[in-house]
């Protein structure tokens, strides 16, 4: 009877459960060991690895279809059951398993040991992106030297990934379709359990798009200010390379030189730490203690052993920051190659937040050791990382000399921000719009190129510094696109982090909407122990509820909507519309008149 077919689906499931723990504990460590040594041994084995657990993992598929667990009473078990019955890409028959491991790895060890020639030094030709390319785009304010890095890299690691990508593409869309989607793209958006994913986000970019191109025409008018209109126009988009970042996706390194109010103090985190020998042990420490500060979870012995988060200087290791759980309740490490910058700063509070995650959901079952949605694992550190950024927090840790908090440095505070959070938006919009047009078929190997830099030109206003072409790739340039990462998780994660955001200052009494002294943009939830509590509650849900569940829990809304990150930047917004208006910059951009198609 269903009774105990239930009671025999439950314990099937739990010891179905616990295997599973296993097997991806010893593919974490397969991955762990290539990619913190990346051999041609060391792949040979991963690939090993993953083709058995594959195999172990279709066994254990074909024995949940024995199970109606369609008619089960138990939520939970049900929606177990509906996860396992998920096979992936194990799916794929085994040689086509190998060719698309093997492409993806192709293409991941090729972006991660790119090297390129110096544009001062034409016979050193062993830049790495980080941290010697990362550091030109920093620093550099040579328009002929960015311009060589940006057409250098884009060569050696976008082109190169061509022939990988259009196989990866088309195996990983037969594994789609044997998971029962049309393409990938419906796989990946199948994450976010909501039958208008892709509507709700042309929803939340119409809602920030103004805020935007307010943002878009001030950096425009003073880059033009710098370099002069023969290299920035008036009235077109920007071209990639004069950004500080070699995607274009933040600003942050192009601050010191477009900031609304120059006269005033500057607050130059970098120089600061540099300043005051700030080490990465340092900086995971403090983002450690800022957590504990919440009465969340301290990180375990294990986690200060085995991450790595400095690049060695005897082998070749992914870089690009990362953190993993070992599905083993105590293994939790990050890999990251950190620098002593404000970036890092950053990246190490976005990395130590996912670590976090992972310790409040350990208790769940293995299956439900995830985010509410991929957006939400993104958002953890963020969040935290928005606190830390308050300037009452540099203050708090010294990073800052204490300065009146006039309405001019408020706007610098913002405008800070925003070239980190508001530019990102729609650069994070176009590269998962791009693959979806490529697992769609939309898009062809014969116009990768022209479609990804329509899309950057129409939605980001960013051109191409020189001409391109279909022999290259600028796509994969970006890690996730060689790595098979998809993107909509930090498109989602850049609007909820703000929602996440009000929530806590509130529940910490750091923001009242109506109480001037309590601001959203000097809001600090560091010991809040209220606050902590809060987020604990969500993020111990892990994915065992559907996520509009786990973010009531915390904000009390069902939905993702951009009004916390408009009301965070209403002052900004304000600002940058009268600006423009005082300035006569056009605001918008008309398309740009290099070629790509
Ligand atoms: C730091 C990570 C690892 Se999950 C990352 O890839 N991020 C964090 C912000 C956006 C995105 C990127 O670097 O493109
Ligand atoms: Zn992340």
């Amino acid at each position: 009877d269903l009774e105990s077919s239930e009671q025999e689906g439950r314990e099937y499931i739990m010891h179905l459960d616990k295997m599973a723990g296993l097997r991806k504990n010893r593919a974490s460590l397969a991955e762990w060991a290539y990619t913190s040594n990346i051999t041609q041994e060391n792949e040979a084995k991963r690939i090993q690895v993953q083709l058995e657990l594959s195999k172990q993992e279709k066994q254990a598929w074909e024995e949940t279809k024995m199970y109606r667990w369609q008619d089960f009473q138990d939520f939970s078990l049900r929606r177990m059951f509906k996860k396992y019955s998920q096979l992936g890409v194990s799916a794929l028959p085994d040689d086509k398993y190998k060719l698309l491991m093997q492409s993806v790895s192709d293409m991941e060890s090729n972006y991660a040991t790119a090297k390129i020639c110096s544009f001062k030094n034409e016979t050193k030709c062993d830049l790495a992106l980080e941290p010697d390319i990362t550091e030109i785009f920093a620093k550099s304010q040579d328009p002929d030297e960015l311009k060589h890095t940006w057409v250098e890299w884009h060569r050696a690691a976008g082109a190169r990934a061509r022939n990988n990508f259009t196989q990866y593409v088309e195996l990983d869309n037969e594994a789609a379709k044997l998971n029962g989607y049309k393409d990938v793209a419906e796989w990946w958006q199948s994450e976010y359990e909501v039958k208008d994913f892709e509507e709700q986000l042309a929803k939340l970019w119409e809602d920030v798009k103004p805020l935007y191109q307010q943002l878009h025409a001030y950096v425009r008018k003073r880059l033009r200010d710098k370099y002069g209109e023969h290299i920035v126009s008036a009235r077109g988009p920007i071209p990639a390379h004069l950004l500080g970042n070699m995607w274009a996706q933040t600003w942050n390194n192009i601050e010191s030189f477009t900031r609304p109010y120059p006269d005033k103090k500057e607050i130059d985190i970098t120089k600061t730490m540099k300043e005051q020998n700030y080490t990465a042990l340092r900086m995971f420490q403090m983002s450690d203690e800022f957590f504990r500060s919440l009465n969340l979870t301290a990180m375990p012995e294990k986690f200060w052993q085995n991450s790595i988060i400095e690049k060695p200087t005897d082998r070749e290791i992914v870089c690009h920051a990362s953190a993993w759980d070992f599905y083993d309740g105590e293994d939790f490490r990050i890999k990251q190659c950190t620098t002593i910058d404000y970036e890092y700063f950053q990246t190490t509070h976005h990395e130590m937040g996912h670590i976090q995650y992972f310790l409040q959901y350990k208790q769940q079952p293995v299956v439900f050791r995830d985010g509410a949605n991929p957006g939400f694992h993104e958002a953890v550190g963020d969040t935290i990382a928005l606190s830390v950024s308050s300037p009452k927090h540099l203050r708090r840790v010294g990073l800052v000399k204490g300065d009146a908090d006039d309405e001019q440095t408020e706007i610098n505070q913002l405008y800070k921000m925003g070239i980190d959070k508001i530019v990102f938006l729609p650069f994070a919009y176009v590269l998962d719009l791009f693959r979806y047009g490529v697992f769609r078929g939309s898009t062809t190997p014969e116009d990768y190129n022209c479609h990804y830099w329509s899309l950057r030109d129409s939605l980001q206003g960013i051109e191409p510094p020189v001409n391109r072409t279909e022999e290259d790739f600028d796509a994969a340039a970006k890690y996730h696109v060689s790595a098979d990462v998809e993107y909509a998780r930090y498109y989602v994660s850049f609007i909820i982090q703000f929602q996440f955001h009000r929530a806590l200052c509130q529940l910490a009494g750091e923001y009242e909407p109506e109480d001037p002294n309590k601001k959203l943009v000097d809001c600090d939830i560091y010991q809040s122990v209220n606050a902590g509590n809060a987020l604990s509650t969500m993020l111990r849900l892990g994915s065992s509820r559907p996520w509009a569940d786990a973010m009531e829990a915390l904000t009390g809304q069902r939905r993702m909507d951009a009004g916390g990150l408009l009301e965070y930047f209403r002052p900004l917004h304000d600002w940058l519309a009268a600006e423009n208006m005082r300035t006569g910059e056009y605001v918008g951009w008309e398309p740009s008149k290099m070629q790509y198609c």
